[in-house]
């Protein structure tokens, strides 16, 4: 399997002086991170310290109250309407519960950004999703199935196979193993890993799960107090003495997840 090696001077993400407040609440202040080509960013930090608001600034989901992010070299704070929608087809993104329509079919799910996106025939674009659908592990039979019929490990492929419609080069991927049991996500972790190092994509992970970070991540940022507070590969990030990293890897689940003793 090919892999493409993660790249110094070549960004998929840049953000520079990310400011987000709500009311009086400052969630970031000045934040900057990038992220390289080809790499699996794994985002942690404690609850509430803005690893989603991240996400959702980059994708344009939040208007920043200040920001520079560029994506792929693209200015997204200054892009026009045009620019914007060349980018977001280079991207999938992935929520944290799914966010899969609940009323339509798993395959008309993964459809829904080829009908926004593309102008394809409507025989390919099923073609093509049944694709996407075998691609994440999932069998034929489950693209007529509403998302309600599927275990919660096969809504979580299914999300992804949407995510994988416009065939991204940049994947958001929101907590994507909250919730399933260790051996669900410990597949799913090894499904992500094994679809980036095929297909050469760039990851932006947010994650609780230690496992996860072990498992797939090049890299990891740590968020805290609205900046980075650190980022590295784990060992170089293990080695910050920050209290709250200290305790992350240190405690029990740390110490278990990472095999020591
Ligand atoms: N649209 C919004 N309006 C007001 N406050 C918001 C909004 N979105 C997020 N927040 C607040 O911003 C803060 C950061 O939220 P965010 O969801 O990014 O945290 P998180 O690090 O992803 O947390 P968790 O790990 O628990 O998922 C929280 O205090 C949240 O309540």
């Amino acid at each position: 399997m090919m892999r493409i090696e993660p790249s110094d001077d070549r960004l998929a993400i840049k953000v520079r002086n990310l400011t987000n407040q709500f009311g009086t609440k400052v969630v970031h202040k000045d934040l900057d991170l990038d992220v390289r080509e080809g790499e699996i960013m794994g985002v942690i930090g404690p609850s509430g310290t803005g690893k989603s608001v991240l996400l959702r600034s980059i994708v344009g989901l939040i208007k920043p109250k200040h920001a520079n992010i560029e994506v792929f070299g693209t200015d997204l704070t200054e892009a026009d309407q045009e620019a914007r929608r060349v980018i977001e087809r280079k991207w999938g993104v992935m929520f944290q519960d799914g966010a899969l329509f609940s009323t339509l079919s798993v395959r008309e799910n993964v459809m829904a950004p080829m009908r926004e996106h593309l102008n394809l025939p409507l025989n390919l674009m099923r073609e093509l999703a049944c694709m996407k659908i075998r691609m994440v592990g999932l069998e034929a039979d489950a693209a007529p199935k509403r998302p309600s019929d599927l275990s919660g490990g096969m809504r979580k492929r299914a999300a992804l196979a949407r995510a994988m419609a416009l065939d991204p080069k940049l994947l958001f991927l929101d907590e994507p193993t909250a919730g399933l049991d260790p051996i669900g996500a410990g597949n799913f972790d090894l499904l992500v890993r094994s679809l980036c190092d095929a297909l050469g994509l760039t990851v932006f992970l947010v994650t609780h799960d230690l496992d996860s970070l072990n498992a797939v991540c090049d890299r990891i940022a740590v968020l805290n107090a609205g900046q980075v507070l650190a980022v590295g590969t784990m060992e170089e990030v293990r080695a910050n003495p920050h209290p709250w990293i200290q305790e992350y890897f240190s405690g029990p689940r740390g110490r278990a997840a990472l095999g020591l003793s």
